[in-house]
């Protein structure tokens, strides 16, 4: 099958956060097997550091009185073909903010229709958050193209209808009263990324204003669990920590905590309670908890926490206080950097991560396959991923609390400091947080059910032949080269099979 992602991140070339991550993971497992999976992305100015790009476009095109190029490159150390949407608005170093952010992602949004239109036409059009939400409406008429939605945040919705009829074509069918409604309206499917999640918004609680809709279509909406590249986030292979390490030679972990105070201007302490937290500072992610009772933390206990995250100015500045009011047992660095997130993943010795709502999480499923022990709030995929430790039974893989309460973010952090002095317990709880498979081959092949009943084609290549050879006829491939790449790649895929 032929499927297009369409997103405004992709890992490793321009991740803000875990969307970044999904994108730059699913497609490679997709195409492992046997789908032709493409990515239509940004151009941002950023991205010749990072990859290798073309100076001669493949194709250019126009949308809303606009003219712009594609490049065709590859995402690293990957088969898998990107094309980059050039033009000029995307040249600032930035994958977010602006003032034109709303304009320069509809524009985006309209340049992938054009490009799936007149360039490569794939089968479904896999659409990520409001950036690419209008796609779906667009294709609406289009009988042979179908599209999946991903929430991976419902927060943010993208342009109100009134904006967009002054930025763009509103077809006279549209409803939604802003981008995300409007996708979740029009797209064939709608996911989003942890089964938990997928019913929490159907609740006015965690619905963000569009639970009444979510529960309306909710025919068409399912949760999949995310994955994480298990392959980039090795800590038997990370190039980027200073000591490897697996489940079973977990002491060699330590060298990476030492280095990590050190770099960090913490006291070197292998004994004090080391805690991370890799996150984006916004009102999601509990930071309001944290910084309430973080000062509490410290005087009562040995613990020591580092925060590696950018956003908002008000989370920024408390934190950074909260750090000059305890040097060398608070560090905050208010930048991205993936590198020092990996040694933080695998120098810490738990990962903290309270959030007020959840999607899914990559952040927590990353710290455990470094043995950084998750203490989290049980909402969304964290429910999904993590389960509570319960050290007289040796089952577990971190600690949870459920109400969003300071007191209980306080004393499930005083548990895991408690649960860290035993020493043995805590190694086997490592182990166990090691040991979970998060790999991405389960809910690859959810999503590839997804596409197929989309198509009309059978769940899986097991069912009968002449129901499917039925759908492929049925279905329309206009573009001259569809056919060729697309049977090759279902050959491929039922060879695995077989
Ligand atoms: N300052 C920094 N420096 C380096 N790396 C940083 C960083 N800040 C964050 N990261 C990285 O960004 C990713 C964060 O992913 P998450 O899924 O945990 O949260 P996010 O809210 O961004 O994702 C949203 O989309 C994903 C994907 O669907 C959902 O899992 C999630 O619930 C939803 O909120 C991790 O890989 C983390 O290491």
């Amino acid at each position: 099958m032929r499927i297009l992602f369409v997103a405004a991140e992709a890992a490793p070339v321009a991740k803000a956060g875990g969307m970044g991550d999904v994108v730059g993971a699913l497609p490679k497992v997709l195409r492992q097997m046997g789908h032709d999976v493409r990515i239509f992305m940004p151009y941002y100015g950023f991205l010749p550091d990072k990859m290798e790009i073309p100076k001669k476009p493949v194709w250019s095109g126009t949308a809303m009185f606009q003219n712009f190029k594609i490049f065709e490159s590859k995402l690293p150390r990957t088969d898998v073909p990107v094309y980059l949407f050039g033009h000029p608005s995307f040249m600032p170093r930035r994958i977010y903010y602006g003032e034109d952010e709303d304009w320069r992602f509809t524009l985006f949004a309209n340049a992938a229709s054009e490009f799936a239109w007149n360039y490569w036409r794939p089968d479904v059009i896999h659409c990520h958050d409001w950036h690419a939400g209008m796609i779906p409406v667009w294709m609406h008429e289009t009988e042979d193209i179908k599209t999946v939605f991903t929430i991976h945040n419902l927060a943010y919705q993208g342009p109100w209808r009134w904006r967009l009829e002054q930025m763009t074509w509103c077809p006279w069918y549209m409803q939604g009263h802003n981008t995300m409604a409007a996708a979740v309206q029009f797209a064939d499917m709608v996911t989003t990324v942890s089964p938990t999640y997928a019913e929490q918004i159907k609740t006015p609680e965690y619905g963000e204003q569009l639970e009444g809709l979510l529960s309306y279509i909710s025919g068409k909406l399912v949760g999949i669990l995310n994955g994480i590249d298990q392959g980039l986030f090795d800590p038997e292979r990370d190039r980027q920590i200073p000591q490897n390490f697996t489940a079973d030679t977990l002491e060699n972990r330590r060298e990476n905590k030492i280095a990590l105070q050190e770099e960090l201007g913490l006291e070197v302490n292998s004994k004090a309670f080391l805690l991370g937290m890799v996150t984006r500072l916004v009102e999601q992610k509990g930071l309001d908890l944290v910084i309430q009772m973080l000062d509490r933390f410290i005087s009562y206990t040995d613990g020591q926490v580092v925060v590696l995250g950018t956003g908002d100015r008000y989370y920024e500045t408390e934190l950074w206080h909260i750090a000059s009011r305890h040097p060398g047992r608070v560090a905050v660095y208010l930048l991205h950097n993936d590198t020092l997130a990996r040694r933080i993943y695998a120098g810490t010795d738990a990962f903290l991560m309270p959030s007020r709502f959840e999607p899914c999480g990559i952040s927590q499923m990353i710290a455990m396959r470094y043995g950084s022990i998750p203490i989290v709030r049980r909402t969304g995929g964290l429910v999904d991923t993590v389960q509570h430790h319960v050290p007289s039974e040796n089952e577990g893989t971190g600690y949870c609390f459920d109400r969003y309460e300071p007191l209980d973010l306080y004393t499930c952090m005083i548990r895991a400091w408690e649960g860290f002095q035993y020493k043995d317990q805590w190694r086997s709880l490592q182990q166990r947080a090691m040991r979970q498979d998060f790999a991405w081959d389960h809910s690859a092949r959810e999503y590839e059910k997804i596409y197929r009943r989309i198509k009309g084609l059978p769940e899986s290549d097991d069912e009968p032949q002449a129901e499917a050879d039925e759908a492929a006829a049925t279905s329309e491939h206009p573009t001259p080269d569809a056919a060729t790449p697309d049977a090759t790649a279902e050959a491929a895929a039922k060879e695995k099979v077989a």
